[in-house]
């Protein structure tokens, strides 16, 4: 039923309605209750359970299910499936708790399913202004919390819902965004508060990240990315331009709840040229520690000073524990934008630069210190005002948001790289219109290319964090990546996020392919597993948009027989099982 009410939640029949349960099922199956979420949950998830973006605060996304395994995977088939009747990009994992899953679409709707049948317990519609515009049309997912269920939406509110009915509690404005702000990403809970962020780099805003009192919405703290006057590193804005610097959030943080720090990767700085903007430009394209009760800003680390590449570095560092000649380093884990893959370690009073290594063809970074980890460029692969100049890897760069992730029994961190493509920019100088692109270069003045050779771009990489190399690595041909990845106590990595609608299973030990379906769409959604009722479930969205869709684009410009995959869109909610588990779920 379309919802012309605006910002309702639209009841569907009860899930136990006679009509939608199969022919000769005996028994009635009970609805799904409603179990609260804790901080201890939160800390500490059942392993049949997948109640945030990444399953955990550490950002790992291993579920430690293990039923589907490398010995039976050949055998999973889709349960049932989900039509959201929505296009563009569907980022948001299926979370779920107890049975009941959370799914976001773009346009930041929520429905939530019986995760075992796929009967709409409710689905919450958002009315949005006309005259919004979303340059990345997607969204996500949500954070639970107590009974209720949290979006961050595109016209910048962070709205709280009855977990129960999909009823809104409340809306807060975070945002204005008539002048360019927007939420993209799922919000991250820790003791009693919703943390959100804002994007909109390329409209020269000015990053933050956002507490609100989970209970009222009242804004508890605001920290903003860059430094105002007064405050530490403030003067790596040499000749001003932090109000309009970028250094916008828009992944979900991690969180470690002993140190009580929350670790948000920032976004590119704006606008995109460098030297429009001379300094270090800090927070940019950094990783910023933030106390969750007061918002401070703890310890930092930037990545990649003066960026002037559009290489935000928004994905979260991933916690893990690595050993290093013996020693157990408490580690923020980051294959970065820039094509490195970052190590550092994390301390209560600091964050202490490890390693740094490109995981893909990179020729802008000379050299790092070996103390801090700082990059050398080489300058005549920095992008600067009037002049058109190129560098490896392209604007996407060697991995753009889809979060990699971490196996704790295979020790192996998995990354959905990006090969062989470079890219190229040529600035201008360009006045701030709050509201209008501050990219500082016309759309015609962006270039991507394919490195000459080029056998393969995308790349399922699989790295030994101990010594720094690559294990194993699976090259897509004839197609980017933009594949989330999930991977489980059963040995396997699941990922989509090709250009062939492709959604796969691979051996953690080895890379080997062992399992794939083709779906409606291309998968860029974030894979999760749960379980109900003794069976394991893998779930994930099909519904290919934004800039997989706008690489895909330049692709076909530079070989459009080689690129020729038109990838169509709309979104479907897919659920796995085993063959033999599947019939009896549905029951
Ligand atoms: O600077 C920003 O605020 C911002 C926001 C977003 C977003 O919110 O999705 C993207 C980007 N930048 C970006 O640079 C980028 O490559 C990108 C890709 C996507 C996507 O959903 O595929 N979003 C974004
Ligand atoms: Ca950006």
């Amino acid at each position: 039923a379309q919802s012309t009410q605006g910002n309702a939640a639209t009841p569907v029949a009860p899930p136990t309605a006679p009509a939608q349960r199969p022919a000769g099922t005996q028994e009635e199956r009970k609805a799904p209750g409603f179990t609260p979420v804790t901080d201890q949950r939160l800390a500490n998830p059942e392993a049949r359970n997948w109640l945030m973006y990444r399953r955990t605060y550490d950002g790992q996304a291993f579920s430690p299910l293990d039923q589907v395994n490398a010995g039976n995977v050949a055998e999973l088939v889709p349960v049932w499936t989900f039509s959201t009747g929505v296009i563009e990009g569907h980022q948001s994992p299926p979370i779920v708790n107890d049975g009941v899953m959370y799914v976001t679409t773009p346009q930041a709707q929520v429905i939530a399913l019986d995760a075992r049948t796929g009967d709409v317990l409710w689905r919450y519609r958002r009315e949005l202004p006309e005259d919004l515009t979303q340059l990345h049309p997607t969204n996500r997912g949500v954070a639970l919390y107590g009974d209720r269920v949290y979006v961050a939406t595109v016209d910048c509110f962070l709205v709280a819902l009855d977990a129960k009915t999909g009823k809104e509690v409340w809306a807060q404005k975070v945002e204005d965004y008539q002048k360019g702000h927007y939420m993209t990403l799922a919000p991250l809970v820790a003791r009693g508060k919703v943390m959100v962020g804002g994007s909109g780099g390329e409209f020269g805003v000015r990053g933050f990240v956002a507490g609100f009192d989970a209970d009222s919405g009242k804004e508890a703290w605001r920290t903003y990315t860059i430094p105002g006057p007064g405050e530490p590193g403030h003067d790596t804005w040499k000749q001003g331009g932090w109000q309009t610097g970028g250094g916008s959030i828009w992944i979900t943080g991690s969180y470690d709840p002993q140190l009580n720090l929350a670790y948000w990767g920032t976004g590119n700085a704006a606008p995109w040229m460098g030297d429009a903007r001379p300094g270090d430009n800090l927070h940019t394209s950094s990783v910023v520690a933030i106390n969750p009760d007061d918002g401070k800003i703890r310890n930092h680390h930037q990545y990649h000073w003066n960026d002037s590449w559009d290489w935000d570095e928004v994905s979260a560092p991933i916690l893990i524990n690595v050993e290093h000649n013996g020693r157990s380093i408490p580690s923020l884990v980051h294959p970065a934008r820039d094509g490195y893959l970052w190590q550092l370690e994390r301390r209560a009073d600091s964050i202490r630069f490890v390693s740094g290594i490109p995981f893909v063809q990179q020729d802008v970074f000379a050299k790092l210190d070996p103390e801090t980890g700082r990059p050398v460029y080489n300058e005549n692969r920095k992008p600067r005002l009037d002049q058109k100049v190129e560098f490896c890897p392209s604007l996407w760069g060697g991995k753009d948001w889809p979060p990699a992730a971490y196996n704790p029994q295979t020790k192996l961190l998995y990354v959905p790289a990006n090969e062989n493509l470079c890219g190229s920019l040529t600035g201008h100088r360009m006045d701030h219109v709050p509201g209008q692109l501050f990219l500082g270069a016309g759309l015609e003045d962006i270039g991507m290319s394919l490195r000459p050779g080029a056998d393969h771009i995308g790349e399922l990489q699989a790295w030994d964090l101990s010594t720094n190399k690559k294990v194993w690595s699976h090259p897509f041909k004839d197609s980017q990546l933009w594949g989330p990845v999930l991977t489980t106590g059963g040995g396997l990595v699941f990922m989509g996020g090709t250009n062939d609608r492709m959604f796969r299973a691979f051996d953690a030990k080895s890379g080997k392919v062992l399992w794939q379906i083709r779906t409606n769409s291309g998968v860029t959604g974030v894979p999760s597993s749960f379980e109900v009722d003794g069976t394991q479930y893998i779930a994930v969205q099909s519904g290919w948009g934004v800039d997989a869709q706008r690489m895909q684009d330049s692709l076909k410009n530079i070989d459009p027989v080689r690129f020729k995959s038109d990838v169509p869109q709309g979104g479907v909610v897919w659920v796995f099982a085993l063959r033999q588990r599947a019939q009896q779920a549905l029951r």
